[in-house]
């Protein structure tokens, strides 16, 4: 399949007519024709790279009622993504090369974004035993990102063995920052609204000793370090102290990185008031001030990335009483929006919030996942990874109208900027006229 984009304005700024053919990006100029090729107006749109999820939980195997690698590929394509790193936190876990190359397979056949999985730090998640690394790095699926994601790798001596053993295959290490021993019990972040409705409270210290002894441990054995969801000001300010270090631009790939993810550079601990579980997720939200730190370190790059935590749950683990409730939020379908929103406010030129875009959700993400073929800006030659966006558009989320299995988005009925019009994955449209292909 060929298709001739047409007056597309690409991140520089310019605007251009691209042909897409064999899966890459044949040419960039303006007046080109191609008769053969399927012509997409794109007037008045802006051209990205396509989008790179680090964190994206796809559920499958073990909880299709919640959501499948088919459901959530299409989620992923509609919200602009072409790659998402599916995290390893399924039943079972993906802690075997053979589950990595189920999940990584069945991406493929699907067809609608690449999926790359990430593979569990430790046998079963349990934390105390190290799974074959190096075999899910060897597989068909290379498994560059290796996580415990849900729980956190606690034990200081086994966080060193992962840190030191993903060394030889250039992998990375991407931790839930939680010290499990300061957060038992806890539903949401201890401050003023938890003592007031009386749910037991998750600190922000228990991210910040975790990010704190990672950093220390990771600089120690010259190893990649990834903190996931990143949600206080206080974890900005050790990332901010830590990136300053020599060891971290040792390597091609910067050795620490961070990501934040949507729902924290926007939603605030006083939305648990009214006891909603949509809002509970894991780590909590925080504070006013806790959003600000994350929004100024987006913009600054103490942050390298926006990642979605793409968290879908079944009605009945999600619309129960809080206690019970699963923690986690819908991601993938809303993520460009509340980005582009949040770098809008921050009074930004139009064209940096772009630039900002394609960086923080494509480029930076596809180097640290090691996904060649992604993180392109358009180019004779690139691979034909992109997302086509509106950036004059708004549209109100309809919960009811996601692609996603689950519901638990907590922007229904929020008005948000910013419309993906078509995705193209390896040349190909999964997304056209804002409706996916199949
Ligand atoms: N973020 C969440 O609240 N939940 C995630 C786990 C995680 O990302 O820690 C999930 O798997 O549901
Ligand atoms: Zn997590
Ligand atoms: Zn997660």
């Amino acid at each position: 399949m060929k298709y001739l984009i047409r007056g597309a304005r690409l991140v520089g700024g310019e605007c251009a007519d691209l042909l897409l053919r064999d899966g890459a990006v044949a040419q960039v100029g303006t007046g080109l024709s191609a008769p053969d090729a399927a012509v997409v107006d794109a007037e008045g749109l802006v051209a990205l790279p396509g989008l790179v999820d680090l964190h994206t939980h796809l559920r499958e195997p073990g909880r299709e009622d919640a959501e499948t690698i088919e459901s959530g590929s299409r989620a992923a394509a509609l919200g602009g993504y072409t790659a998402v790193c599916a995290m390893a936190n399924t039943d079972p876990v993906a802690d075997t090369p053979a589950l990595v190359e189920q999940v990584w397979r069945r991406g493929r056949a699907v067809g609608l974004v690449d999926v790359q999985p990430v593979g569990a730090v430790t046998v079963g998640l349990a934390g105390e035993r190290l799974a074959a690394l190096g075999d899910m790095a060897d597989s068909a699926a290379r498994v560059r990102i290796f996580s415990d994601d849900g729980i956190c790798v606690h034990d200081p001596r086994l966080m060193r063995r992962a840190l030191e053993y993903v060394k030889a295959f250039d992998g990375v290490v991407a931790q839930h920052a939680e010290e499990p021993r300061l957060t038992e019990g806890a539903q949401m972040h201890e401050g003023e609204v938890a003592a007031r409705i009386g749910l037991a409270g998750w600190p922000a210290v228990a991210e910040e000793a975790i990010i704190a002894r990672d950093v220390l441990l990771a600089e120690h054995v010259d190893s990649r370090l990834h903190v996931c969801h990143v949600s206080t000001a206080g974890s900005v300010e050790i990332l901010r102290h830590a990136k300053r270090r020599p060891w971290v631009d040792r390597g091609p790939v910067p050795r620490l990185t961070a990501e934040v993810c949507p729902h924290h550079l926007l939603l605030t601990h006083e939305l648990a008031a009214g006891y909603d579980p949509v809002y509970k997720v894991n780590p909590p939200l925080r504070t006013a001030e806790d959003v600000a730190a994350l929004r100024a370190a987006l913009v600054e790059g103490v942050v390298d990335v926006v990642a979605t935590d793409h968290a879908p749950h079944a009605g009945h683990d999600k619309e129960c009483e809080w206690a019970y409730a699963r923690p986690g939020m819908l991601g993938l379908e809303t993520a460009l929006s509340i980005v582009v929103k949040v770098l809008r406010e921050a009074d930004l030129p139009e064209a940096t919030v772009w630039e900002l875009v394609a960086r923080r959700m494509s480029r930076t993400p596809a180097r640290i996942a090691g996904l060649d073929a992604h993180g392109h800006d358009p180019a004779p030659g690139s691979p034909a990874n992109l997302t086509l966006v509106d950036p004059a558009a708004t549209r109100t989320v309809d919960a009811g109208g996601l692609a996603s299995r689950s519901r638990n988005t907590p922007y229904a009925g929020l008005e948000l900027p910013g419309r993906v019009v078509a995705t193209f994955l390896h040349g190909t449209a999964t997304v056209l006229d804002g409706k996916a292909c199949q």
